[in-house]
């Protein structure tokens, strides 16, 4: 590869057209000064030489053969380099030609398959493609011909809507840097189906001096999925799907950092099933999977999409509340208390199971400022919850000890 490159790179002579033109007239002056002198200096030596007409007649013939001969040897030596400078050239033509073949057939084969697409393209809105490889069916669903120069629909519009602004600010910024640029993004393809994808290229100078794209765009959905299932894994409770503790700790020292910046209120619900062991030593614990399974499905419809569910162990869940305060959560924890104790759970044999659960409620910055403390807080009032017999909500009270077991 390496040599073959040097081979296509090596420097091309610039076609100097007055040069041929030049040597020849050259050549025929030099020729014209010596056939003209070796005339007229010849004939008057040989004249003195030999002042004998029949002698002078004799070698004046001689001196005719000598003119031809010379004349003839020189004529051949220089078609001779000629020639032999015409053929290098050609020969040299040809490799160049061969090299130049060979380089486009392995570019083909590279392009051909690739495992993404490779292409060329405009810096405009509609990122107007002037080439794209043959993985462009595969990437998108579109042939090569039906995307270039966006002649069924342009690139730009297999783009993600919500992608669009960051992939044009990337690539605006990389090329004003003169750097390559790297972006993922999600592509509907022809068939609907969406797709992620990861594309690579930098901006070029073309023959014309204007600017155009070239890279390389790479299928990433498989790394995506798994990315999504690593990510879940880490931060989901792998039986009923909502938050895991440690996600659940996370989101709330985030919230809690927000309510204290913009000095709002936060409210915590803490969560204890009632006589949950009951469940389990009645319907065996596959049915305790499947109660805390439905009833966090339940609880989780039960709120706002900026509230977060997360279960903290067994069957102890905590539900976060950005932006209520005493009076709202109160309210939000005695709904979920009903909504659970009028929930059916419907076992695999068809056979229903009603539970109930205990509320303890703490609020910031009523009832504690940091997370610990609220924690704390709504576990204890949990724990009274519990003391009054269950099935009920409790608030909690300022400044209140914390006690060091619950459920
Ligand atoms: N099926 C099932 N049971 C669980 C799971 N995690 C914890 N448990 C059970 O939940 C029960 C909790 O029992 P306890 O702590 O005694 O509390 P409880 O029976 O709910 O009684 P109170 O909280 O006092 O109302 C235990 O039997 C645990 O085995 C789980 O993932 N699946």
């Amino acid at each position: 590869m390496g040599s073959e490159r040097s081979e296509i790179t090596q420097p091309i002579q610039p076609n100097d057209s007055g040069r041929p033109l030049r040597r020849a007239l050259w050549v025929t002056l030099v020729y014209l000064g010596v056939g003209l002198a070796w005339i007229t200096f010849s004939d008057q030596v040989v004249e003195r030489w030999f002042p004998d007409p029949r002698q002078l007649s004799l070698v004046q013939t001689w001196k005719g053969f000598l003119f031809v001969a010379v004349t003839g040897v020189v004529l051949f030596l220089v078609m001779w380099r000629q020639l032999n400078n015409d053929r290098n050239s050609l020969s040299f033509q040809e490799d160049q030609r061969r090299a130049l073949r060979r380089r486009e057939r392995q570019l083909s084969v590279l392009m051909n398959n690739l495992p993404g697409m490779a292409y060329r393209c405009l810096p405009d809105e509609d990122w107007t493609m002037l080439f794209v490889s043959a993985g462009c069916s595969d990437l998108t669903g579109y042939r090569p011909d039906e995307l270039v120069h966006n002649r069924i629909t342009s690139y730009a519009a297999l783009i993600d809507e919500g992608d669009t602004g960051t992939v044009a600010r990337e690539v605006a910024s990389a090329t004003k840097q003169g750097r390559p640029f790297s972006v993922e993004y999600a592509l509907t393809r022809r068939d609907g189906s969406k797709i992620w994808v990861w594309e690579r290229g930098c901006g070029v100078r073309d023959d014309d001096g204007s600017c155009v794209l070239e890279g390389i765009i790479l299928d990433i959905s498989d790394r995506k999925k798994l990315e999504c299932e690593l990510e879940a894994m880490a931060t989901r409770d792998s039986l009923t799907g909502v938050l895991n503790r440690r996600e659940c700790s996370r989101v709330l020292d985030e919230e809690l950092a927000r309510a204290s910046r913009y000095q709002r209120p936060l409210a915590l619900l803490w969560i204890d099933f009632d006589h949950f062991k009951e469940i389990n030593d009645t319907w065996g614990h596959a049915a305790g999977d499947l109660a805390l399974c439905s009833i966090s499905r339940l609880l989780e419809e039960s709120v706002r999409s900026v509230d977060a569910l997360g279960r903290f162990g067994g069957e102890e869940f905590v539900i976060i509340l950005p932006e209520m305060d005493v009076r709202e959560a109160g309210e939000t924890a005695e709904r979920l208390r009903q909504r659970v104790s009028d929930h059916a759970v419907v076992l695999e044999s068809g056979q229903t199971i009603h539970l109930t659960i205990s509320t303890g409620v703490a609020v910031f910055p009523d009832h504690g400022e940091t997370l610990d403390a609220l924690c704390a807080a709504a576990d204890k009032a949990m724990y009274w919850a519990k003391k009054r017999g269950r099935n009920c909500v409790v608030m909690a009270q300022p400044g209140s000890r914390v006690h060091n077991g619950s459920g």
